[in-house]
């Protein structure tokens, strides 16, 4: 019941009855709502705009702090200031590509998005565009890679994303188009390429029809394949192998970014990102099974205090709950408006 129904479930920021549908034992954070309430929206400085937009926001109980309203002290400003160890995360899996159109094993081929993938990209785009973005990871593979430039087409910050040369001392050092005599940083956005992002290798079912390989191999015999944790295809990388170097990879140069308050934005491939949720979430082995990721639908983590709390996929960039989970997304957001008016 679960399979396929992992992004629909998760796309419900407000519906716990889409929730359900995602039957793994990692329950969602999410059973508790509470309606904002006019005084925390005041004691956070929000216009009456904001207040009037989300009158009927709801939000989860786990993530947002106290909402009581805290004056303006200078402990509100501790406060503040200790919470900016508040990010968000972003993982997005590419827009269809070329051989997801034709149903085939892609794996590490270098294939681009196809005309509907492009349209996702820049969907997706329009459902992070209020999202605060410091950072661009992406893998190595075209797919990925355009997925996160179209995206943030749409973003309302309108950062340029620049690409951070990272194989050599000399590609650093060329790569570093900031000047100190203009504000060229506070307009763009790092983008660093990693093959360790990489869709899983699928050895030798690259290339073939997926359909046809299971009824060459059976429907078992391929889910498995796909879908198992361990059991690598013919020659190529098991769910347990792509882990190892892209969970290793989040956790050397991805979480350290966002522990330190940096809000990242991860453009990869269907299993290396089932690898790094698993992770987020602690799913075991059999859990992982069941999760499918679509294509081009952002999902939205807040890391807070070294934990990571599902907030589900944004619907659209009108979708003002997210903005009431932290209170510097809330301030974000109001910044965001008010440089925008
Ligand atoms: O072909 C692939 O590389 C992957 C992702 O498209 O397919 P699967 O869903 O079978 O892991």
């Amino acid at each position: 019941m679960a399979t396929g129904v992992y992004n629909q479930a998760i796309g419900a920021f407000q519906s716990n009855s889409h929730i359900n549908n995602f039957n793994h034992q990692h329950k969602f954070n999410c059973i508790g709502r509470l309606v904002v309430t006019k005084d925390f929206f005041s004691s956070y400085g929000l216009s009456k705009r904001d207040l009037r937009v989300s009158k009927c926001i709801e939000y989860q109980t786990s993530v947002v702090d106290s909402v009581s309203s805290p004056s303006r002290s200078k402990t509100s400003d501790r406060d503040t200031h200790k919470k900016s160890n508040e990010a968000a995360l972003i993982l997005v899996r590419h827009g269809e590509s070329l051989w997801n159109e034709k149903n085939l094993f892609t794996g590490c081929v270098d294939v681009p998005l196809s005309k509907k993938g492009i349209d996702e990209a820049i969907e997706a785009g329009k459902r992070i565009s209020s999202i605060p973005v410091d950072l661009i990871f992406t893998s190595a593979l075209i797919r990925a890679q355009m997925t996160a430039m179209l995206a943030m087409t749409q973003h309302r910050h309108m950062k340029v994303p620049i690409i951070m040369h990272n194989e050599s001392e000399q590609a650093r050092e060329w790569s570093q188009v900031f000047c100190k005599d203009t504000n060229t940083k506070e307009h763009s956005i790092p983008v660093i390429a990693a093959w360790q992002l990489n869709e899983r290798m699928y050895g030798e079912l690259q290339g073939l029809n997926k359909q046809e390989t299971a009824q060459r191999y059976g429907k078992e015999q391929v889910h498995e394949w796909r879908r198992s944790y361990n059991i690598p295809p013919p020659n190529g990388e098991s769910l347990e192998m792509c882990a190892e170097r892209a969970v290793a990879y989040f956790r050397d140069q991805i979480e350290p970014q966002l522990l330190s308050g940096k809000n990242v934005m991860v453009s990869a491939h269907g299993n290396s990102l089932r690898s790094i949720i698993m992770y987020l979430e602690k799913l075991t082995s059999q859990e992982v099974i069941s999760l499918e990721l679509s294509t081009g639908i952002p999902m939205l983590y807040i890391c807070k205090e070294g934990r990571f709390i599902r907030r589900g996929s944004p619907v659209a960039p009108t979708e003002a709950g997210v903005y009431a989970y932290t209170r510097r997304l809330a301030l974000y957001r109001q910044r965001l408006d008010d440089m925008l008016q």
